[in-house]
Protein backbone atom coordinates (compact mmCIF):
# COMPACT_ATOMS: atom_id res chain seq x y z
CA UNK A 1 0.00 0.00 0.00
CA UNK A 2 1.14 3.61 -1.23
CA UNK A 3 1.08 6.32 1.82
CA UNK A 4 1.16 9.52 1.95
CA UNK A 5 2.51 11.73 5.40
CA UNK A 6 1.61 15.33 4.78
CA UNK A 7 3.59 17.79 7.39
CA UNK A 8 6.97 16.79 7.74
CA UNK A 9 7.44 18.38 11.34
CA UNK A 10 8.23 16.10 14.35
CA UNK A 11 5.12 13.55 14.16
CA UNK A 12 5.43 13.56 10.46
CA UNK A 13 8.62 12.37 10.10
CA UNK A 14 8.36 9.99 12.59
CA UNK A 15 5.43 8.66 11.46
CA UNK A 16 6.70 8.06 7.59
CA UNK A 17 9.61 6.30 9.06
CA UNK A 18 7.68 4.08 11.67
CA UNK A 19 5.55 3.24 8.53
CA UNK A 20 8.50 2.28 6.07
CA UNK A 21 10.14 0.53 9.05
CA UNK A 22 6.75 -1.88 9.48
CA UNK A 23 7.39 -2.29 5.64
CA UNK A 24 5.16 -0.07 3.77
CA UNK A 25 6.00 2.68 0.77
CA UNK A 26 5.88 6.05 2.04
CA UNK A 27 5.97 9.47 0.37
CA UNK A 28 6.96 12.27 2.73
CA UNK A 29 5.36 15.65 1.83
CA UNK A 30 6.00 19.37 3.11
CA UNK A 31 5.39 22.76 0.97
CA UNK A 32 8.74 23.85 2.91
CA UNK A 33 11.04 22.96 -0.32
CA UNK A 34 14.56 22.96 1.94
CA UNK A 35 12.86 20.85 4.47
CA UNK A 36 12.47 18.39 1.60
CA UNK A 37 15.93 18.71 0.15
CA UNK A 38 17.18 17.99 3.88
CA UNK A 39 15.53 14.74 4.34
CA UNK A 40 16.19 13.51 0.48
CA UNK A 41 19.42 13.81 1.42
CA UNK A 42 19.33 11.82 4.90
CA UNK A 43 19.31 15.29 7.06
CA UNK A 44 16.92 15.89 9.83
CA UNK A 45 15.59 19.48 9.65
CA UNK A 46 15.27 19.26 13.34
CA UNK A 47 17.09 17.24 16.55
CA UNK A 48 15.42 14.13 17.26
CA UNK A 49 17.95 10.94 18.77
CA UNK A 50 17.66 7.75 16.46
CA UNK A 51 15.44 9.34 13.63
CA UNK A 52 18.80 10.45 12.14
CA UNK A 53 19.62 6.62 11.41
CA UNK A 54 16.13 5.42 10.86
CA UNK A 55 15.71 8.16 7.93
CA UNK A 56 19.62 6.72 5.94
CA UNK A 57 18.72 3.31 6.33
CA UNK A 58 15.26 4.04 4.72
CA UNK A 59 16.63 6.14 1.94
CA UNK A 60 19.25 3.84 1.05
CA UNK A 61 16.18 0.99 0.91
CA UNK A 62 14.38 3.14 -1.16
CA UNK A 63 11.35 2.37 1.47
CA UNK A 64 10.85 6.34 1.67
CA UNK A 65 10.80 9.76 -0.83
CA UNK A 66 9.89 13.17 -0.21
CA UNK A 67 8.67 16.20 -2.25
CA UNK A 68 6.95 19.19 -2.07
CA UNK A 69 4.28 18.20 -5.22
CA UNK A 70 0.96 18.03 -3.72
CA UNK A 71 -0.63 16.38 -7.14
CA UNK A 72 1.49 13.99 -7.69
CA UNK A 73 1.44 12.50 -4.28
CA UNK A 74 -1.89 12.75 -3.75
CA UNK A 75 -2.22 11.16 -7.10
CA UNK A 76 -0.10 8.74 -6.46
CA UNK A 77 -1.08 7.11 -2.69
CA UNK A 78 -4.19 5.85 -1.70
CA UNK A 79 -4.04 6.38 2.29
CA UNK A 80 -2.98 9.54 2.86
CA UNK A 81 -1.85 10.72 6.84
CA UNK A 82 -2.32 14.33 8.35
CA UNK A 83 0.77 16.05 10.42
CA UNK A 84 0.59 18.86 10.08
CA UNK A 85 0.64 22.00 12.55
CA UNK A 86 -2.17 23.13 14.71
CA UNK A 87 -0.97 25.81 16.38
CA UNK A 88 -2.86 27.74 18.90
CA UNK A 89 -4.77 30.91 17.29
CA UNK A 90 -4.52 34.44 19.18
CA UNK A 91 -7.59 33.67 21.15
CA UNK A 92 -6.07 30.04 22.08
CA UNK A 93 -8.49 28.18 19.77
CA UNK A 94 -6.32 25.19 17.56
CA UNK A 95 -5.65 27.35 14.20
CA UNK A 96 -6.86 24.55 11.81
CA UNK A 97 -5.30 26.71 8.57
CA UNK A 98 -3.16 24.04 7.91
CA UNK A 99 -5.34 21.33 8.08
CA UNK A 100 -7.71 22.87 5.97
CA UNK A 101 -5.13 23.56 3.56
CA UNK A 102 -4.31 20.04 3.31
CA UNK A 103 -7.90 19.12 3.26
CA UNK A 104 -8.85 21.01 0.15
CA UNK A 105 -5.70 19.77 -1.34
CA UNK A 106 -6.88 16.22 -1.16
CA UNK A 107 -10.10 17.04 -2.38
CA UNK A 108 -8.83 18.88 -5.46
CA UNK A 109 -6.05 16.37 -6.39
CA UNK A 110 -7.80 12.96 -5.43
CA UNK A 111 -8.62 10.72 -8.60
CA UNK A 112 -10.01 7.92 -6.92
CA UNK A 113 -11.21 6.60 -3.23
CA UNK A 114 -8.65 8.24 -0.28
CA UNK A 115 -8.78 7.17 2.91
CA UNK A 116 -7.67 10.03 5.30
CA UNK A 117 -6.04 9.65 8.39
CA UNK A 118 -5.92 12.72 11.32
CA UNK A 119 -3.07 12.25 13.13
CA UNK A 120 -2.72 16.06 13.91
CA UNK A 121 -3.82 16.86 17.42
CA UNK A 122 -7.46 18.78 16.26
CA UNK A 123 -10.71 19.62 18.68
CA UNK A 124 -13.67 17.88 18.72
CA UNK A 125 -15.73 18.15 15.10
CA UNK A 126 -12.49 18.33 13.22
CA UNK A 127 -13.07 15.15 11.64
CA UNK A 128 -16.51 15.97 10.39
CA UNK A 129 -15.39 19.33 9.30
CA UNK A 130 -12.49 17.60 7.49
CA UNK A 131 -15.12 15.60 5.15
CA UNK A 132 -16.70 19.00 4.69
CA UNK A 133 -13.35 20.76 2.90
CA UNK A 134 -12.48 17.65 1.68
CA UNK A 135 -15.90 17.77 -0.62
CA UNK A 136 -16.23 21.18 -1.23
CA UNK A 137 -12.96 21.21 -3.11
CA UNK A 138 -13.83 18.08 -5.19
CA UNK A 139 -14.17 18.43 -8.43
CA UNK A 140 -16.54 15.85 -8.89
CA UNK A 141 -17.89 13.68 -6.35
CA UNK A 142 -15.08 10.54 -4.79
CA UNK A 143 -15.75 8.32 -2.35
CA UNK A 144 -13.20 8.87 0.79
CA UNK A 145 -13.52 8.24 4.71
CA UNK A 146 -11.43 10.23 7.42
CA UNK A 147 -9.98 8.36 10.29
CA UNK A 148 -9.19 9.97 13.32
CA UNK A 149 -5.71 8.58 14.79
CA UNK A 150 -4.19 10.88 17.29
CA UNK A 151 -0.47 10.68 18.43
CA UNK A 152 0.72 10.25 21.99
CA UNK A 153 4.78 10.06 21.06
CA UNK A 154 7.05 12.51 22.61
CA UNK A 155 9.98 14.39 21.51
CA UNK A 156 13.33 13.20 22.61
CA UNK A 157 11.61 9.01 22.08
CA UNK A 158 9.80 9.59 19.47
CA UNK A 159 10.67 6.66 17.28
CA UNK A 160 10.49 4.34 20.60
CA UNK A 161 7.32 5.76 21.48
CA UNK A 162 6.24 4.88 17.77
CA UNK A 163 6.91 1.20 17.78
CA UNK A 164 6.38 0.58 21.11
CA UNK A 165 2.86 2.62 21.52
CA UNK A 166 0.81 2.07 25.15
CA UNK A 167 -2.62 2.24 22.81
CA UNK A 168 -3.62 2.69 18.90
CA UNK A 169 -6.68 5.00 19.52
CA UNK A 170 -9.00 4.70 15.84
CA UNK A 171 -11.60 6.79 15.48
CA UNK A 172 -14.20 5.98 13.04
CA UNK A 173 -17.47 5.17 11.24
CA UNK A 174 -16.63 3.13 8.51
CA UNK A 175 -15.30 -0.57 9.90
CA UNK A 176 -13.63 -1.04 6.33
CA UNK A 177 -11.66 1.96 6.60
CA UNK A 178 -11.34 0.92 10.03
CA UNK A 179 -9.83 -2.69 9.27
CA UNK A 180 -7.54 -0.99 6.38
CA UNK A 181 -5.92 1.35 9.15
CA UNK A 182 -5.62 -1.20 11.57
CA UNK A 183 -3.73 -3.19 9.07
CA UNK A 184 -0.67 -0.46 8.60
CA UNK A 185 -0.04 -1.36 12.07
CA UNK A 186 -0.75 -5.14 12.56
CA UNK A 187 3.29 -5.50 13.41
CA UNK A 188 2.93 -3.54 16.38
CA UNK A 189 1.97 -5.30 19.97
CA UNK A 190 -0.52 -3.24 22.18
CA UNK A 191 -4.18 -2.30 22.38
CA UNK A 192 -5.96 -0.76 19.88
CA UNK A 193 -9.13 1.09 20.85
CA UNK A 194 -11.66 1.72 18.20
CA UNK A 195 -14.40 4.49 18.94
CA UNK A 196 -16.00 7.19 17.47
CA UNK A 197 -14.02 10.24 15.96
CA UNK A 198 -15.04 12.85 18.54
CA UNK A 199 -14.17 10.64 20.91
CA UNK A 200 -10.82 9.81 19.63
CA UNK A 201 -10.07 13.11 19.39
CA UNK A 202 -11.37 14.30 22.90
CA UNK A 203 -9.14 11.21 24.60
CA UNK A 204 -5.99 12.92 22.57
CA UNK A 205 -6.44 16.50 24.34
CA UNK A 206 -7.67 14.40 27.67
CA UNK A 207 -4.43 12.80 27.85
CA UNK A 208 -2.09 16.04 27.45
CA UNK A 209 -4.69 17.82 29.87
CA UNK A 210 -4.03 14.62 32.49
CA UNK A 211 -0.14 14.69 32.35
CA UNK A 212 -0.46 18.03 32.88
CA UNK A 213 -2.48 18.57 35.83
CA UNK A 214 -0.16 15.66 37.51
CA UNK A 215 2.39 18.15 36.83
CA UNK A 216 1.17 21.30 38.24
CA UNK A 217 -0.34 19.58 41.01
CA UNK A 218 3.55 17.99 42.38
CA UNK A 219 4.75 21.46 41.23
CA UNK A 220 2.39 23.11 43.82
CA UNK A 221 2.84 20.58 46.27
CA UNK A 222 6.38 21.31 45.86
CA UNK A 223 6.20 25.26 47.47
CA UNK A 224 4.52 23.89 50.21
CA UNK A 225 7.60 21.63 50.89
CA UNK A 226 9.88 24.30 50.55
CA UNK A 227 8.24 25.90 53.75
CA UNK A 228 8.30 22.62 55.03
CA UNK A 229 11.64 21.79 54.88
CA UNK A 230 10.19 18.13 53.28
CA UNK A 231 11.73 16.96 49.81
CA UNK A 232 8.80 16.69 47.29
CA UNK A 233 11.34 14.22 44.74
CA UNK A 234 10.29 11.51 48.71
CA UNK A 235 6.65 12.55 48.56
CA UNK A 236 6.76 11.74 44.68
CA UNK A 237 8.44 8.11 45.36
CA UNK A 238 6.16 8.08 47.84
CA UNK A 239 2.91 8.68 46.28
CA UNK A 240 3.78 6.97 43.27
CA UNK A 241 4.47 3.68 44.43
CA UNK A 242 0.37 3.40 44.75
CA UNK A 243 -0.30 2.29 41.06
CA UNK A 244 -3.59 3.91 41.15
CA UNK A 245 -1.26 6.92 41.29
CA UNK A 246 1.33 5.76 39.13
CA UNK A 247 4.82 7.29 39.26
CA UNK A 248 5.19 9.04 36.02
CA UNK A 249 4.99 12.97 35.79
CA UNK A 250 5.71 13.50 39.25
CA UNK A 251 8.91 15.56 38.82
CA UNK A 252 7.99 18.74 39.59
CA UNK A 253 10.16 21.63 38.16
CA UNK A 254 10.14 25.10 36.78
CA UNK A 255 6.87 23.72 34.95
CA UNK A 256 5.93 21.88 31.39
CA UNK A 257 6.88 23.41 28.10
CA UNK A 258 6.70 22.43 24.78
CA UNK A 259 4.90 22.96 21.44
CA UNK A 260 1.97 20.34 23.08
CA UNK A 261 0.59 21.04 26.41
CA UNK A 262 0.69 25.01 26.76
CA UNK A 263 -1.39 24.65 23.29
CA UNK A 264 -3.78 21.65 23.91
CA UNK A 265 -4.91 22.87 27.13
CA UNK A 266 -5.58 25.97 25.41
CA UNK A 267 -7.56 25.16 22.91
CA UNK A 268 -9.27 22.62 25.37
CA UNK A 269 -10.15 24.90 27.53
CA UNK A 270 -11.50 27.14 24.73
CA UNK A 271 -13.58 24.44 23.63
CA UNK A 272 -15.35 24.06 26.89
CA UNK A 273 -16.42 28.07 26.92
CA UNK A 274 -17.76 27.03 23.39
CA UNK A 275 -20.19 25.19 25.24
CA UNK A 276 -20.40 26.93 28.16
CA UNK A 277 -18.38 25.64 30.54
CA UNK A 278 -15.23 26.60 32.89
CA UNK A 279 -13.21 23.63 33.41
CA UNK A 280 -11.54 24.89 36.78
CA UNK A 281 -9.28 22.55 37.43
CA UNK A 282 -7.49 23.19 34.01
CA UNK A 283 -7.78 26.54 34.55
CA UNK A 284 -6.06 26.69 37.93
CA UNK A 285 -3.35 23.72 36.03
CA UNK A 286 -2.49 26.72 33.98
CA UNK A 287 -2.11 29.24 36.24
CA UNK A 288 0.31 27.21 38.44
CA UNK A 289 2.47 26.30 35.72
CA UNK A 290 2.51 30.31 34.76
CA UNK A 291 3.90 30.80 38.09
CA UNK A 292 6.07 28.35 39.20
CA UNK A 293 8.95 29.65 37.33
CA UNK A 294 8.50 33.21 38.61
CA UNK A 295 8.11 31.46 42.19
CA UNK A 296 11.39 29.75 42.43
CA UNK A 297 12.81 32.85 40.53
CA UNK A 298 11.66 35.13 43.16
CA UNK A 299 13.22 32.76 46.12
CA UNK A 300 16.48 32.28 44.28
CA UNK A 301 16.71 36.11 43.95
CA UNK A 302 16.46 36.33 47.97
CA UNK A 303 19.02 33.68 48.11
CA UNK A 304 21.43 36.09 45.44
CA UNK A 305 20.60 39.83 46.95
CA UNK A 306 19.20 40.74 43.61
CA UNK A 307 19.77 40.23 39.98
CA UNK A 308 20.67 43.14 39.19
CA UNK A 309 24.06 43.55 37.44
CA UNK A 310 24.70 40.28 38.45
CA UNK A 311 26.02 37.36 35.81
CA UNK A 312 23.83 34.21 35.29
CA UNK A 313 24.30 31.14 33.47
CA UNK A 314 21.35 29.61 32.21
CA UNK A 315 21.46 25.93 31.16
CA UNK A 316 19.73 23.41 28.79
CA UNK A 317 17.26 26.00 26.96
CA UNK A 318 14.61 23.36 25.46
CA UNK A 319 11.44 22.42 26.94
CA UNK A 320 12.94 19.20 27.91
CA UNK A 321 16.40 17.23 26.91
CA UNK A 322 17.23 15.34 23.81
CA UNK A 323 15.34 17.75 21.68
CA UNK A 324 16.19 20.98 20.20
CA UNK A 325 12.59 22.36 20.41
CA UNK A 326 12.23 25.94 22.65
CA UNK A 327 8.66 26.52 21.76
CA UNK A 328 6.78 27.72 25.49
CA UNK A 329 10.48 25.85 27.20
CA UNK A 330 10.51 27.24 30.75
CA UNK A 331 13.66 28.61 30.12
CA UNK A 332 12.72 31.49 27.81
CA UNK A 333 10.52 33.01 30.50
CA UNK A 334 13.15 32.98 32.88
CA UNK A 335 15.78 34.45 30.68
CA UNK A 336 13.20 37.07 29.97
CA UNK A 337 12.43 37.79 33.57
CA UNK A 338 16.61 37.89 34.38
CA UNK A 339 16.46 40.38 31.23
CA UNK A 340 13.66 42.48 32.82
CA UNK A 341 16.05 42.00 36.20
CA UNK A 342 18.98 43.29 34.82
CA UNK A 343 21.22 40.70 34.86
CA UNK A 344 23.75 40.51 31.79
CA UNK A 345 22.80 36.30 31.00
CA UNK A 346 25.11 33.61 29.64
CA UNK A 347 23.06 30.32 27.93
CA UNK A 348 24.54 26.93 27.30
CA UNK A 349 22.27 23.75 25.45
CA UNK A 350 23.48 20.45 23.73
CA UNK A 351 21.62 21.79 20.67
CA UNK A 352 18.92 24.54 21.02
CA UNK A 353 19.89 27.48 19.65
CA UNK A 354 18.55 30.96 21.12
CA UNK A 355 17.25 32.68 17.80
CA UNK A 356 19.19 35.47 16.62
CA UNK A 357 16.60 38.01 17.39
CA UNK A 358 17.19 37.37 21.21
CA UNK A 359 21.13 38.00 20.86
CA UNK A 360 22.21 41.28 23.25
CA UNK A 361 25.10 42.41 25.26
CA UNK A 362 23.36 41.83 27.62
CA UNK A 363 22.20 37.85 26.07
CA UNK A 364 24.63 35.29 24.63
CA UNK A 365 24.87 31.53 23.96
CA UNK A 366 28.35 29.90 24.36
CA UNK A 367 29.62 26.22 22.88
CA UNK A 368 31.17 25.30 25.83
CA UNK A 369 29.75 24.75 29.68
CA UNK A 370 33.36 26.15 31.04
CA UNK A 371 33.21 28.99 28.52
CA UNK A 372 29.62 29.88 29.97
CA UNK A 373 29.62 29.46 33.85
CA UNK A 374 33.06 31.00 34.15
CA UNK A 375 32.73 34.90 36.67
CA UNK A 376 29.28 33.44 36.75
CA UNK A 377 27.28 34.71 40.62
CA UNK A 378 24.69 31.69 39.81
CA UNK A 379 24.17 28.72 37.56
CA UNK A 380 20.37 28.51 37.01
CA UNK A 381 19.75 24.79 35.83
CA UNK A 382 16.43 24.53 33.16
CA UNK A 383 16.36 21.27 31.82
CA UNK A 384 18.24 17.61 32.60
CA UNK A 385 20.31 17.52 29.58
CA UNK A 386 22.71 14.34 30.62
CA UNK A 387 25.77 16.56 30.23
CA UNK A 388 24.76 18.52 33.23
CA UNK A 389 24.07 16.02 35.04
CA UNK A 390 27.24 14.07 34.50
CA UNK A 391 29.87 17.46 34.35
CA UNK A 392 32.51 17.12 37.44
CA UNK A 393 30.81 20.29 39.35
CA UNK A 394 33.40 19.99 41.99
CA UNK A 395 36.50 21.25 39.07
CA UNK A 396 33.80 23.52 37.40
CA UNK A 397 33.34 25.41 40.70
CA UNK A 398 36.60 27.51 40.46
CA UNK A 399 35.19 29.16 37.20
CA UNK A 400 31.60 30.76 39.00
CA UNK A 401 32.71 34.01 41.07
CA UNK A 402 30.06 32.48 43.49
CA UNK A 403 29.20 29.11 43.48
CA UNK A 404 25.40 28.83 43.40
CA UNK A 405 23.45 25.94 42.10
CA UNK A 406 19.99 26.38 41.51
CA UNK A 407 18.22 23.24 39.52
CA UNK A 408 14.85 24.10 38.65
CA UNK A 409 15.08 20.37 37.34
CA UNK A 410 16.14 18.88 40.69
CA UNK A 411 18.87 16.72 38.89
CA UNK A 412 21.74 17.38 40.50
CA UNK A 413 23.27 15.62 43.64
CA UNK A 414 22.28 18.45 46.65
CA UNK A 415 24.11 16.62 49.55
CA UNK A 416 27.07 16.21 47.54
CA UNK A 417 27.18 19.47 46.09
CA UNK A 418 26.61 21.60 49.43
CA UNK A 419 29.61 19.20 50.92
CA UNK A 420 31.76 20.59 48.12
CA UNK A 421 30.94 24.60 49.07
CA UNK A 422 27.86 24.90 46.53
CA UNK A 423 24.76 27.48 47.74
CA UNK A 424 22.22 24.49 46.27
CA UNK A 425 18.62 25.14 45.85
CA UNK A 426 16.15 22.90 44.18
CA UNK A 427 12.69 22.93 43.56
CA UNK A 428 10.23 21.44 46.58
CA UNK A 429 13.11 21.50 49.33
CA UNK A 430 14.97 23.63 51.33
CA UNK A 431 18.56 22.25 51.88
CA UNK A 432 19.04 24.67 55.12
CA UNK A 433 15.86 23.46 56.93
CA UNK A 434 16.32 19.15 55.53
CA UNK A 435 19.68 18.91 56.84
CA UNK A 436 20.00 21.27 59.82
N1 LIG B 1 5.63 17.44 18.47
C1 LIG B 1 5.11 16.43 19.15
O1 LIG B 1 5.77 15.83 20.00
C2 LIG B 1 3.70 15.99 18.93
C3 LIG B 1 2.82 16.72 18.13
N2 LIG B 1 1.53 16.30 17.95
C4 LIG B 1 0.63 17.04 17.06
O2 LIG B 1 1.00 16.72 15.70
C5 LIG B 1 0.83 17.86 14.85
C6 LIG B 1 2.16 18.19 14.17
O3 LIG B 1 3.08 18.54 15.17
P1 LIG B 1 4.65 18.74 14.84
O4 LIG B 1 5.13 17.59 14.05
O5 LIG B 1 5.30 19.08 16.12
O6 LIG B 1 4.57 20.03 13.90
P2 LIG B 1 5.76 20.84 13.20
O7 LIG B 1 5.41 22.27 13.36
O8 LIG B 1 7.07 20.32 13.65
O9 LIG B 1 5.60 20.41 11.65
C7 LIG B 1 4.46 20.66 10.88
C8 LIG B 1 4.86 20.58 9.40
O10 LIG B 1 3.68 20.65 8.58
C9 LIG B 1 4.05 21.33 7.38
N3 LIG B 1 2.84 21.76 6.64
C10 LIG B 1 2.08 22.88 6.82
N4 LIG B 1 1.08 22.90 5.91
C11 LIG B 1 1.19 21.78 5.16
C12 LIG B 1 0.44 21.24 4.08
N5 LIG B 1 -0.63 21.85 3.59
N6 LIG B 1 0.85 20.08 3.54
C13 LIG B 1 1.91 19.42 4.01
N7 LIG B 1 2.68 19.89 5.04
C14 LIG B 1 2.30 21.05 5.62
C15 LIG B 1 4.93 22.46 7.86
O11 LIG B 1 5.71 23.01 6.83
C16 LIG B 1 5.77 21.72 8.93
O12 LIG B 1 6.95 21.18 8.37
C17 LIG B 1 0.28 18.97 15.75
O13 LIG B 1 -1.13 18.92 15.70
C18 LIG B 1 0.74 18.55 17.15
O14 LIG B 1 -0.10 19.04 18.17
C19 LIG B 1 1.05 15.15 18.51
C20 LIG B 1 1.87 14.38 19.30
C21 LIG B 1 3.26 14.73 19.56
O1 LIG C 1 0.95 15.95 22.21
C1 LIG C 1 2.14 16.04 22.27
O2 LIG C 1 2.84 16.78 21.60
C2 LIG C 1 2.93 15.22 23.24
O3 LIG C 1 3.07 16.02 24.46
C3 LIG C 1 3.86 15.40 25.48
O4 LIG C 1 5.16 15.10 25.00
P1 LIG C 1 6.33 16.23 24.97
O5 LIG C 1 5.72 17.59 25.02
O6 LIG C 1 7.23 15.87 23.85
O7 LIG C 1 7.20 16.02 26.29
P2 LIG C 1 6.94 15.50 27.78
O8 LIG C 1 7.96 14.48 28.09
O9 LIG C 1 5.53 15.14 28.01
O10 LIG C 1 7.29 16.81 28.62
C4 LIG C 1 6.50 17.98 28.52
C5 LIG C 1 6.96 19.00 29.56
O11 LIG C 1 6.62 18.55 30.88
C6 LIG C 1 7.75 18.63 31.72
N1 LIG C 1 7.66 17.55 32.74
C7 LIG C 1 7.43 16.27 32.37
C8 LIG C 1 7.31 15.28 33.32
C9 LIG C 1 7.42 15.59 34.68
O12 LIG C 1 7.33 14.73 35.60
N2 LIG C 1 7.64 16.88 35.03
C10 LIG C 1 7.76 17.88 34.08
O13 LIG C 1 7.95 19.07 34.45
C11 LIG C 1 8.95 18.47 30.78
O14 LIG C 1 10.11 19.04 31.36
C12 LIG C 1 8.46 19.24 29.57
O15 LIG C 1 8.71 20.61 29.72
C13 LIG C 1 3.19 14.06 25.87
O16 LIG C 1 4.00 13.40 26.86
C14 LIG C 1 3.04 13.16 24.64
O17 LIG C 1 2.34 11.96 25.01
C15 LIG C 1 2.23 13.90 23.57
O18 LIG C 1 2.12 13.12 22.40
Amino acid sequence: MNILIMGMGYVGVTTALLLTELGWNVTGLDPNESRIRMLSQGVLPFYEPGLDDALRKHLASGGITFTSEVDMAVCDNEVIFLCVGTPSGSDGSADLRFIKEAAESIGKNMPGYRLVVIKSTVPVGTNEQVVQWITQAQLTAISFDVISNPEFLREGSALRDALEPDRIIIGSENDQATERLRSLYEKLSCPVVVTKPKTAELIKYAANAFLATKISYINELARLCTKLGVNIADVAVGIGMDHRIGAHFLRAGIGYGGSCFPKDIHALLFTAQEHDLSLTILEKVVQVNQSQAVYYLDIWEQLLGSFNGKTIAVLGISFKPDTDDIREAPAIGIIAKLLKSSAVIRVHDPVAKLPGSMYSEQLQQFDSLEETIQDCDAVILCSEWKPYITADWGQLKSLLKQPFLLDGRNMLDGAQLTSQGYHYSGIGMNWTQMHK
